[in-house]
């Protein structure tokens, strides 16, 4: 890593700004924030402190990155009508997910993000990154999906967090590789080391096409490694080589049968953009939905989540399952936005990964406490007292003044 300390920094938010700003204005980049007050804040900070290729890697989407830009301008459309004169000295975020078996303090979670390493290269050899998202989850009393593509083994995330937060709510995000034996080994060992659910990512059957980090060079560092998937990435292969090499494009929904049966974990499906395949994720028994676009690396040209999110809704509501949402949210009023549209809890990756590079542990709190913080706001300024009092009378579709 190029710009960064290897000893880890348990600095304030100035020292980290004051660095920033020296490793900006060598790098050339005017005008960092003075405060860090959001996550376009801590977006452009950490910009300055990751090296060029990691960044691309995390920051970028597939092809012409429209879809990348229509998750956080389709918030846009969507404006609010707040309710007045209603008592909103108690506001309750208090989220229950799966029927009851997590609760968390606020409906905002952890969404799986690969590679963590390369954003906190600190601690216990390298092994320190993804440890210090999860801590910061559990702290917050929030839930982190710990990635098949984690930089620390899924064992090594989840015991030391639970030794100090025994209750903390961690969900393992699965690959479903060709080996199904190797697939079937990380179902169990996440059910006997502690994870709650297993979150099956089903928009990946191939790896996006990512531009900035190919012209890039991008690869995981050599000091880094994939141990979820017992790969070690050999000199001159791309992370991109390894997906494809691992990742089945065969999976289809027999497969989901399959994952129940070798699991008594609840199966969350990962990647819903259709009312058909909200519906058949039913059908084949999943616990959960997730309405994701893989934060625009996938396919190009799909939708926004939040306009995806409605009609997904609207198909599956009745049907006992939990729908969450993630993609582009950036503000309290985004999460609100997702809440009144019916979804339960949403997740965020990109705002966890500038946290985590400004500040590790320290910088993901932050992050989570800071959109916590606006989404209360935005509940109290909207009249609304409880989370489960979220509905589409609070949103009306910008320049069509309709209800939604
Ligand atoms: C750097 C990065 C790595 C990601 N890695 C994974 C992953 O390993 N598994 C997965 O299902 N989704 C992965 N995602 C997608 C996120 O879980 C999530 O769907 C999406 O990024 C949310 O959008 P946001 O980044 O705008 O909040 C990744 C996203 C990013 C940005
Ligand atoms: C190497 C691809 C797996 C991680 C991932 O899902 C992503 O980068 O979006």
């Amino acid at each position: 890593m190029e710009n960064r300390s290897d000893k880890k920094d348990t600095s304030s938010d100035k020292r980290e700004l004051h660095q920033a700003r020296q490793g900006a204005s060598n790098l050339g980049a005017p005008h960092l924030p003075e405060m860090l007050l959001n996550i376009e804040d801590y977006h452009k900070v950490a910009k300055t402190k990751l090296t060029k290729p990691a960044y691309h890697y995390y920051a970028n989407g597939a092809d012409d990155q429209v879809t990348l830009k229509d998750n956080t301008e389709s918030f846009k459309d969507i404006r609010l009508r707040p309710r007045v004169l209603v008592d909103v000295s108690n506001i309750n975020t208090k989220t229950n997910l799966l029927s009851g078996r997590h609760t968390i303090d606020f409906p905002i979670m952890i969404a799986p993000c690969a590679m963590q390493g390369m954003a906190w290269p600190h601690g216990n050899d390298n092994r320190g990154a993804e440890r210090a998202t999860a801590r910061a989850a559990a702290s917050m009393n929030t839930l982190m999906v710990v990635s098949s593509f984690s930089t620390t083994s899924m064992q090594e995330v989840i015991q030391p967090v639970r030794k100090d937060h025994p209750n903390a709510a961690l969900w393992y995000q699965l690959y479903v590789v060709k080996d199904r034996k190797l697939t079937e080994d990380m179902v169990k060992k996440a059910e006997k080391c502690g994870y709650g659910a297993i979150v099956v990512t089903v928009d990946a059957s191939g790896i996006g096409n990512r531009e900035p980090e190919i012209r890039e060079h991008f690869k995981l560092p050599q000091n880094l490694s994939l141990p979820n998937l017992i790969v070690k990435t050999k000199d001159g292969e791309t992370h991109s080589d390894v997906f494809s090499s691992v990742i089945d494009p065969s999976l289809n929904w027999k497969d989901v049968d399959w994952l129940r049966s070798v699991t008594h974990l609840p199966i969350i499906v990962k990647g819903i953009l259709s009312s058909e395949d909200a519906v058949l994720a039913v059908k084949h028994g999943c616990a959960a939905i997730i309405v994701s676009n893989h934060g625009a690396r996938q396919l190009d040209m799909v939708q926004s989540t939040i306009d995806a999110l409605p009609s997904i809704v609207d198909a599956v509501k009745d049907c006992g399952v939990d729908i969450y949402v993630d993609g582009g949210i950036r503000r309290g009023t985004d999460v609100l936005k997702c809440i009144c549209m019916g979804a339960k809890a949403v997740l965020v990756a990109r705002p966890i990964l500038w946290g985590l590079t400004v500040d590790g542990e320290e910088g993901v709190k932050k992050v989570l406490g800071l959109l916590k913080k606006e989404f209360e706001k935005a509940m109290m300024l909207c009249g609304i007292q409880d989370v489960k009092d979220c509905n589409r009378d609070y949103l009306l579709r910008y320049n069509k003044y309709s209800k939604l």
